[in-house]
């Protein structure tokens, strides 16, 4: 039960809007396995926004190819956005990149109106939505544009099926060649990171004083500058001050990046006690967050946008045009996106509910363990 206007209890379930991704990719389909779960159906309010045809369709290849369980697209709610044009299951091309874009910005429009409490996006192609005439890195960046902020983030959210324990980890940068990281890379944009991940983890999170892990650069951390100079020359001085100004929050690093990733690999595991692993990870560049992330959890990490006015995941995994219509496309990942969309959601409207009135009350909450609240 949750608290609503006029100091009401009313059932409440959250409202999320799930955009199909590239429709030649495995978007159609994760979300035809997903919305299978009977426990998603009665927990949470779907609305799929991208194009009925291309669900239906998904959904007689699907019946045709294999036996696991898909919702059928006629009881599902359907925001149906026609593009007009041709998709070829497999390849991405202008055509579906402009789908995908204009799912996009009618998820992004309507969540900003109020109708959506969270927004869980299928995969796209960047070289797609290119081809359509959209130049953006990728979603993150044109979800922040039309929410109006300068200041986001994409943190990796996984929970190990050993031990329960949840990785989350923070890119520093993210879709930039490696030539530009070193310079990209600046104290204040970290200053910039390190607020946003904070205040995520005590708010969305729960973890009133986190403790944070902070990659280096180079090898072993630049071996005192003989390897690099950046850790000596800001980065080290960086994180003094930063542990001057947030004292009850604990920073550790900068940690040499290839041995950054033993703990949360043992602790993913059961090898060492979680308690003992950070509350996150913060790795500066794109692949030295995500190859850890991507082997220990491919099938069930979600990415999230932080620092945006409304909550948004999306499964860790891409298009997959090379197994796209073929039956195969594992959807724990866009599971988890979708169970985490939904538990981060009911945070937020509990804690505007205690804010009027005094009440910590959750939206009706799920049967399925939490991804935003296990340690
Ligand atoms: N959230 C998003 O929108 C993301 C989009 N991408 C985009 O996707 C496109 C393809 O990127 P790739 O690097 O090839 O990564 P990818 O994740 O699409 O595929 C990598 C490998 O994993 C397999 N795979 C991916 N998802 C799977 C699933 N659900 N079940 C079983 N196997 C799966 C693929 O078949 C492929 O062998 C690129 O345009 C990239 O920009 C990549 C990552 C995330
Ligand atoms: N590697 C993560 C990724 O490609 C997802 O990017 P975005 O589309 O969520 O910005």
């Amino acid at each position: 039960m949750s608290l609503l206007q006029n100091s009401l209890y009313v059932e409440e379930r959250p409202r999320l809007a799930l955009t199909l991704g590239d429709p030649a990719g495995v978007g159609p389909e994760v979300i035809l396995k997903a919305l299978a779960e009977p426990e998603f159906a009665q927990s949470y309010d779907v609305t799929v926004v991208g194009s009925q045809a291309q669900l239906t369709k998904t959904y007689e290849q699907l019946c045709q190819c294999c036996r696991d369980n898909f919702a059928n697209p006629e009881k599902l709610k359907i925001l149906d956005i026609n593009t007009e044009d041709t998709i070829t299951t497999g390849i991405g091309n202008a055509a579906s990149g402009a789908a995908s874009f204009a799912y996009m910005q009618a998820a992004i429009a309507r969540t900003k109106s109020g109708e959506f409490d969270a927004i869980v996006t299928g995969p796209i192609a960047k070289s797609a939505w290119k081809a359509a005439g959209y130049n953006y890195p990728g979603q993150t960046e044109l979800l922040a544009e039309l929410a109006d902020v300068t200041k986001y983030g994409m943190l990796f959210v996984a929970r190990s099926p050993h031990t329960n324990w949840t990785l989350r980890t923070l890119l520093a940068t993210t879709h930039i060649p490696l030539r530009q990281v070193a310079d990209t890379l600046t104290p204040e944009l970290l200053t910039s990171k390190l607020d946003l991940l904070v205040e995520c983890l005590q708010h969305d999170f729960g973890i009133a004083q986190p403790r944070i892990a902070i990659a280096g650069l180079n090898p072993h951390s630049g071996e005192s500058g003989q390897l690099g100079r950046e850790e000596q020359d800001w980065l080290i001085p960086w994180l003094e001050k930063e542990r001057c100004d947030r004292p009850k929050i604990q920073l550790d690093g900068p940690i040499p990046p290839d041995t950054m990733w033993v703990k949360p690999s043992q602790a993913w595991y059961g090898k060492i006690g979680t308690a003992i692993a950070a509350d996150a990870y913060l790795a500066l560049y794109h692949d030295q967050g995500l190859i850890p992330v991507k082997q220990l959890a491919f099938d069930r990490a979600v990415n999230t946008s932080i620092g945006l006015p409304f909550i948004r995941t999306s499964p860790d995994h891409g298009t997959a045009f090379d197994i796209a219509g073929k039956g195969i496309a594992d959807a724990t990942s866009m599971k988890a996106a979708i169970q985490l969309a939904a538990e981060l959601a009911c945070q937020r409207i509990s804690s505007r509910s205690f804010m009027q009135i005094g009440s910590s009350d959750s939206c009706a909450s799920n049967s399925h363990s939490s991804l935003a609240t296990s340690h």
